[in-house]
């Protein structure tokens, strides 16, 4: 229910009815925070409303631990409006510095009342004076020697989730990858284009080099608004997006046809797309709304900056019934470019839709949702993907030709990564895994990476030669951590 009471700030306001809708309806944080009425505010409301959505969504966990005792009855479960007004002031009382005490208790019992939970004023009123007292936690720094359940505790993740990464990965890399799901992540864009990046600058902002990759650039200073995006050719995509994309560009030297399997919102398609202007590129979308969204922008980026465009089919299909069906132009809705049947790719490239625990520190509302069993759903819908793809790129390439495929997630969970990859290889005849370490070699040698991104790619190298990014690790020899979102990835090949 939106708050709107005159009392109540334009960026509370929206933050308010943000949290409400992610928590209500599932919708994810970083999509509402892109819309037009965020862009609509103030840059300096626009600044709180983000800060107020992604650090009551980072915190929410230990937040409501520190309040639950205070209610009356702690175990009862409060009304959405309520419990998001509570955390939204306990969150600024306890994180923000720049917020007066008055200003975040009147404001959210304002939220309250305005929600239509009147009743609930007084009661978010003297929960909030209490938490008012309570030391800061706006220098908060991980304390040493912690178990998993108190890291996860300390840095309000759920247990399970750190238990598990501190099996796998080891306490070490648990704790950056906790530090970093509490961390703000750099903003990183893709400029594309040859004068954006003199334009950008004009308008205010300004950019560093990126981490990893050398087209990537972090936004250091100023705000970019849904219209600097259009005008400017510019993307915004993690460099760990952005990496996977140029590691499935490098993966075959010339590919004439490359089809994206689970395309929308096309970061990736759009990084094949730069990379081989001249190849036939079709994505796969299942969804046709996303699909619909991709196909205009496919089309509006094709148009700000058309020399790094050639021929993109977006096309509306399923990627686990490809081997049955099959693409085909008559069976599908294209967009009425297409020339020629689908089929005999070269390369392929599987991001599979998973849990995206590798991107909490982005969308920290993961957290809240996940299951330890999603994560089997999640194996499932992934091996069946993986398996149409591998088994109908067989059938359909001429004997002797070489496919390669790149599987793909932003999980840091086996079950999602390399148990996927070997089930199904060990389902279907005549592909193996080959080592990434061939495409790393030549995105070096393109110049594609910077001298970091080289130290972390090999780094995150398994033993089977895929790569397991995991988000705030420290990278050997050059004193950085790593900024970007957890990814995985892997490269098979058709035995020919
Ligand atoms: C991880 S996202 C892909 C992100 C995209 N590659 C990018 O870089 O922007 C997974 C996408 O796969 C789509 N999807 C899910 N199941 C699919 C299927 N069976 N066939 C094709 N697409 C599917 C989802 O709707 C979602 O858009």
């Amino acid at each position: 229910m939106a708050a709107s009471k005159a009392a109540i700030s334009p960026a509370r306001r929206e933050a308010f009815r943000i949290l409400f809708e992610v928590e209500r309806s599932g919708a994810h944080a970083d999509d509402l925070l892109r819309s037009s009425r965020v862009d609509a505010l103030s840059v300096a409301d626009r600044g709180l409303c983000t800060a107020l959505v992604l650090g009551v969504l980072r915190w929410q966990i230990r937040l409501d631990g520190m309040m639950r005792p205070l209610l009356a009855k702690p175990n009862v479960r409060l009304d959405i409006e309520v419990q998001t007004a509570l955390r939204m002031g306990a969150f600024q009382l306890l994180f923000l510095e720049r917020v007066p005490t008055h200003a975040a208790i009147n404001e959210s019992v304002e939220i309250c009342k305005a929600s239509g939970h009147s009743f609930a004023a007084r009661m978010v009123n003297a929960v909030l004076r209490k938490a008012a007292t309570w030391p800061k936690l706006s220098a908060w720094r991980l304390p040493g020697n912690l178990d998993a359940k108190a890291l996860a505790e300390a840095t309000a993740h759920p247990a399970w989730m750190v238990e598990r990464w501190a099996r796998f990965y080891g306490m070490v890399a648990a704790r950056e990858i906790c530090g970093h799901g509490q961390e703000q992540p750099d903003l990183v864009v893709r400029v594309v284009g040859r004068e954006t990046e003199g334009d950008l600058t004009q308008k205010g902002i300004q950019l560093a080099a990126g981490g990893l990759l050398t087209a990537a650039r972090t936004v250091i200073e100023g705000s970019l608004s849904a219209a600097t995006l259009t005008d400017a050719a510019v993307r915004i995509q993690d460099e760990g997006s952005q990496l996977i994309g140029e590691l499935a560009a490098a993966a075959v030297e010339s590919p004439e046809r490359i089809l994206d399997c689970c395309a929308a919102p096309g970061g990736k398609t759009l990084i094949l797309a730069e990379r081989w202007p001249l190849a036939a590129i079709t994505a796969l979308e299942l969804h046709p709304e996303r699909c619909e969204a991709l196909r205009r922008r496919v089309q509006a980026d094709a148009e700000a900056a058309p020399e790094v465009y050639g021929w993109i089919a977006v096309v509306h299909g399923d990627a686990a019934g490809l081997n049955d069906a099959g693409l085909s132009v008559a069976g599908l809705d294209t967009d009425g470019v297409l020339e020629g049947p689908l089929d005999g790719f070269d390369l392929i490239l599987v991001d599979v839709p998973c849990s995206g625990t590798g991107t909490l520190g982005r969308n920290p509302e993961i957290r809240h949702r996940l299951g330890a069993a999603d994560l089997v759903r999640h194996h499932e819908q992934q091996c069946e993907i993986l398996k149409s793809v591998l088994t109908y790129a067989a059938r359909v390439t001429e004997p002797g030709k070489r496919v390669r495929v790149v599987y793909s997630t932003c999980s840091l969970e086996p079950e999602e990564n390399q148990d996927v990859v070997a089930e199904v290889l060990s389902q279907v005849e005549g592909w193996r895994q080959v080592s990434l370490s061939e495409p790393i070699s030549r995105m070096s040698e393109l110049g594609r990476l910077t001298g970091t991104g080289r130290e972390a790619i090999v780094q995150s190298l398994t033993a089977e030669g895929a790569m397991l990014l995991l988000p705030g690790m420290s990278v050997a020899g050059t004193g950085r951590k790593l900024e970007t979102d957890g990814f995985f990835a892997a490269l098979m090949e058709r035995v020919v």
